[in-house]
């Protein structure tokens, strides 16, 4: 007998709230699966930081249900089993990392002989081992941020709220915490991730939301936003008749340039990827020369911009109608 699926770790239904008669979180249905990395995107003023604080219970909702951990945000027990790194911190820069560490060790409930042992761990895990003594005023703001990711995954949390958490970093520090987030993915941590860089959000996460207006557009893996399809870049020497009605047979042609002499490059959206060796078939038929065939992976930004520029919100796919 096959396992019961696994219950969601965050689900949001018809949530809302309300500011001065607006409502900038409106009817937002979410779901998120235990030891996954979530990726949530949506433009300035989505309503992107109020959600997370109704996550957290620092903000009550107006209306709807949500359910973090199997239980309420406002329950301390439910929250004790979250870490959080705010987007603009403030951090004590009178203390060491190591006197941060032990602080917010403290105020979460972890006794002083455990942080002892702990501190130097995570201070290991985001690649500040051996940093610990040093004043916080004296850190890089990617050490801040790196420490301040110590303190988000100190007390062990089940589900971790990251807030643009490599904004102010250098590539070299990007790349560090997509490493911390695949570490806890791996260590079976989910993580939800707020963030604009949306390379690094495809890198890294397992689904994503879009949201605008305060409503999910859509949610799901790049392939189940992308229906499946798989882009296909094309550069072959020249136009020949009949090739671009070939290649709509096979799949969706979206752009052709023609620009310059001697080159042209397709881009072709195929149904799936048994579909490109026909298309190889295609141009050699036409009598073009091939140069270059390439299927890609589907790239959010595409998506992001045609979802939130093209569409009103809520008048896509509903987000319940894509598998969770
Ligand atoms: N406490 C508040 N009182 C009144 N309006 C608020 C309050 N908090 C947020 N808003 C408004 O709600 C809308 C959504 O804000 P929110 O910060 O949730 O968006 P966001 O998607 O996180 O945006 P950003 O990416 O710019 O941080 C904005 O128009 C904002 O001005």
């Amino acid at each position: 007998m096959s396992a019961a699926p696994s219950p969601p770790i965050i689900e949001t239904h018809e949530l809302r709230k309300v500011y001065k008669k607006r409502a900038v979180v409106d009817g937002l249905n979410l779901r998120v699966l235990p030891g996954e990395v979530f990726g949530f995107l949506g433009p300035n003023g989505a309503g992107k930081s109020t959600t997370v604080k109704m996550l957290l219970g620092l903000v009550l909702p107006t209306g709807g249900t949500v359910r973090v951990l199997g239980g309420s945000p406002a329950d301390p027990a439910v929250r004790a089993r979250l870490g959080f790194l705010p987007e603009q911190f403030r951090f004590q820069t009178w203390m060491t990392g190591e006197e941060f560490l032990h602080f917010h060790g403290r105020l979460a409930g972890i006794r002083a002989g455990e942080l002892r042992a702990r501190i130097p761990q995570v201070l290991k895990t985001v690649g500040l081992a051996g940093r610990g003594g040093e004043s916080l005023g004296g850190y890089s703001k990617g050490m801040l941020q790196r420490c301040g990711l110590a303190g988000a995954i100190l007390a062990r949390p089940e589900l971790v709220f990251l807030d643009e958490p490599t904004s102010a970093l250098d590539p070299i520090g990007r790349v560090e915490v997509r490493e911390i987030i695949e570490g806890l993915r791996a260590q079976g941590v989910a993580v939800f991730l707020n963030s604009h860089l949306l390379s690094e959000v495809e890198q890294v996460c397992d689904r994503v939301a879009f949201v605008k207006e305060g409503r999910v557009l859509q949610q799901g893996s790049m392939q189940e936003l992308m229906g499946g399809v798989i882009p296909v870049g094309i550069r072959v020497d020249a136009l020949r008749p009949g090739l671009l009605d070939a290649l709509a047979r096979l799949g969706e042609v979206r752009h052709t340039d023609t620009q310059t002499p001697g080159r042209t490059e397709i881009e072709l959206w195929l149904p799936d990827a048994d579909a490109v060796p026909a298309v190889a078939d295609a141009i050699h038929a036409s009598g073009a020369r091939l140069h270059a065939l390439t299927p890609r992976r589907p790239d959010l930004e595409t998506m992001f911009l045609e979802l939130i520029e093209d569409r009103p919100a809520g008048t896509s796919a509903p987000s319940e109608a894509v598998r969770a």
